[in-house]
């Protein structure tokens, strides 16, 4: 339900809590199907009006100063902060993960606005050694212009400022179409932002056909870049919808993460460290740990416990106190979870536990773990997106590396060892974007998240985040006197 607290964060002429007539998306709860509320959608036109309206305020926005820009940013993050539980429920009721999780992925969303509130101030052009003594070299940092982004359904907020807080630092405007499943948390966060003093039209919300809604931002050259966060195949798509307006462009694609644990590893935090990765989300995460390989002198051990803390997991609504497993996002997902364990299984993958749909019913998911798995067996090859802890078992550090690098995807990749040289030589031999040694959790603003191969273009957060919403220009300068 709705309550008064969420009631006051969704004020916004696209958002009804009454039943509205067919161009308006009806957004359910995750856990109950119930309806919450109604989104106006947008078709090509209303798109194009939109991008016409964000032409005009961002080129108002870019002549703000950078401090200007970032005081306004920190005025958003302390609104959200401020804001943090009723957020936290509105996610909760339209992405289904528990409470907790969604309170903490409000703080993460507020500290990229934060990081980028401080980057604003920070984008140094440079004067570079001229080579000839009558010229002068300098390189500018100018905003991109007007922006896009695309966002997913697994993190409702922090997709959505990991994209925008950087734009609007750098001094970008940002369309943002989200997740049909989960788009009230990007109107929350937009009215927050207003509240904060964010001008008019430089944020604007365009739910809709996601497949028209996508088109028409493409196609625009007046947006000259896009952001996507979402499947490799929707961003292969993209990529290609945008070569005509060659636009800039950010990629957070697919994963299928490795885990390769070592003889010498530390047990429990192997353990820990899996059970971090593999069920955040319900396994709905880019870096969960996809495939989980075993050294075989800890294959037992470390089989037995992670059984066992698989086995306190607690599933059902978010809301309930002591739940740490949510519902998958829709019955495709059920799916998608229960064709791996089902293929897994028909070629000799042994169930340990788990193994399909819960007593609830819904898209409520049990956690899995399967052992015996093989390189030949479809959660070798694709991201599952659900609660399925697959163990693989090697033998030797080179058999481990080939394993986890026989994929098109290289987002996140995990190890686990005591070994100091052993955690370097792996490190560099994983062909990923991102590589968590002795730990589970690798996400925060400061580093720079994104993924190489298939897994994506660019990165996120980090100094490298608002690069991606800047152009250098580079000022050559003759500064010889007439006549001289
Ligand atoms: N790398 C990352 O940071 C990251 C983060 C979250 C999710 N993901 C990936 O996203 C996938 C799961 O999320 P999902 O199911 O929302 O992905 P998805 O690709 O189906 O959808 C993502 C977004 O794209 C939109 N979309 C779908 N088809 C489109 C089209 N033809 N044109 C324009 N927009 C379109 C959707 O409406 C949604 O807003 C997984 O593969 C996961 O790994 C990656
Ligand atoms: O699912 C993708 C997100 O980027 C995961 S994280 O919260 O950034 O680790």
């Amino acid at each position: 339900m709705i309550n008064a607290p969420l009631k006051a964060l969704l004020d916004h002429p696209d958002v009804s809590l009454t039943p509205q007539s067919s161009n308006w998306l009806a957004v359910t709860d995750a856990a109950t199907r119930e309806p919450l509320a109604w989104v106006k959608t947008h078709d090509a036109t209303a798109v194009n009006a939109a991008i016409a309206r964000s032409v005009g305020a961002q080129r108002r926005w870019q002549q703000q100063t950078a401090t200007a820009r970032a005081d306004l940013l920190m005025g958003w993050y302390q609104r959200i902060q401020q804001q943090q539980e009723p957020l936290a429920q509105l996610l909760t009721a339209e992405q289904g993960k528990p409470l907790a999780e969604a309170r903490g992925e409000i703080g993460y969303a507020a500290s990229f606005i934060r990081w980028f509130a401080e980057q604003a101030r920070r984008t140094d052009g440079a004067i570079l050694p001229s080579p000839l003594p009558q010229q002068r070299l300098l390189v500018l940092k100018q905003p991109v212009g007007v922006c896009a982004a695309i966002t997913p359904w697994n993190f409702p907020a922090a997709m959505i400022t990991r994209k925008v807080a950087p734009a609007l630092a750098a001094g970008c405007s940002m369309l943002v179409k989200p997740a049909e499943q989960t788009p009230l948390t990007t109107f929350a966060l937009a009215t927050l932002a207003a509240e904060a003093g964010l001008p008019a039209d430089l944020l604007l919300i365009l739910c809709g056909d996601a497949v028209n809604v996508g088109q028409a931002l493409c196609a625009s050259d007046s947006v000259r870049k896009l952001s996507f966060t979402g499947s490799t195949e929707v961003g292969r798509l993209l990529m290609a919808q945008c070569a005509p307006t060659v636009k800039k462009l950010s990629l957070e694609l697919g994963g299928n993460a490795p885990v390769l644990v070592f003889d010498d590893a530390d047990l429990e935090q192997a353990v820990q460290g899996i059970m971090l990765s593999k069920f955040r989300n319900s396994g709905q995460t880019c870096v969960c740990a996809n495939r989980i390989y075993v050294q075989s002198g800890i294959y037992q051990a470390l089989s037995e416990r992670l059984a066992q803390a698989i086995g306190e997991l607690q599933v059902g609504d978010g809301r309930q106190p002591g739940v740490t497993q949510g519902p998958l996002i829709d019955d495709t997902a059920v799916a998608k979870v229960q064709s791996h364990i089902d293929d897994a299984c028909s070629k000799g993958a042994t169930l340990r536990l788990g193994g399909g749909r819960d007593a609830r019913g819904g898209s409520f998911f049990q956690p899995t773990l399967l052992t015996h798995v093989t390189q030949q067996m479809r959660v070798a090859r694709e991201e599952t997106f659900g609660p399925l802890a697959a163990l693989f078992r090697f033998e030797s550090e080179a058999e481990a590396i080939a394993m986890a690098n026989d994929t098109e995807f290289g987002l996140a990749a995990y190890l686990f060892t005591q070994n100091a040289s052993r955690q370097w030589r792996v490190s560099e031999a994983l062909e990923y974007g991102m590589v968590g040694v002795n730990t589970g959790q690798i996400s925060n603003e400061i580093a720079p998240f994104g993924g190489i191969k298939h897994s994506g273009l660019g990165r996120e957060g980090s100094q490298a985040g608002i690069d991606e919403y800047l152009e250098s220009k580079y000022l050559c300068m003759d500064i010889s006197s007439p006549g001289a």
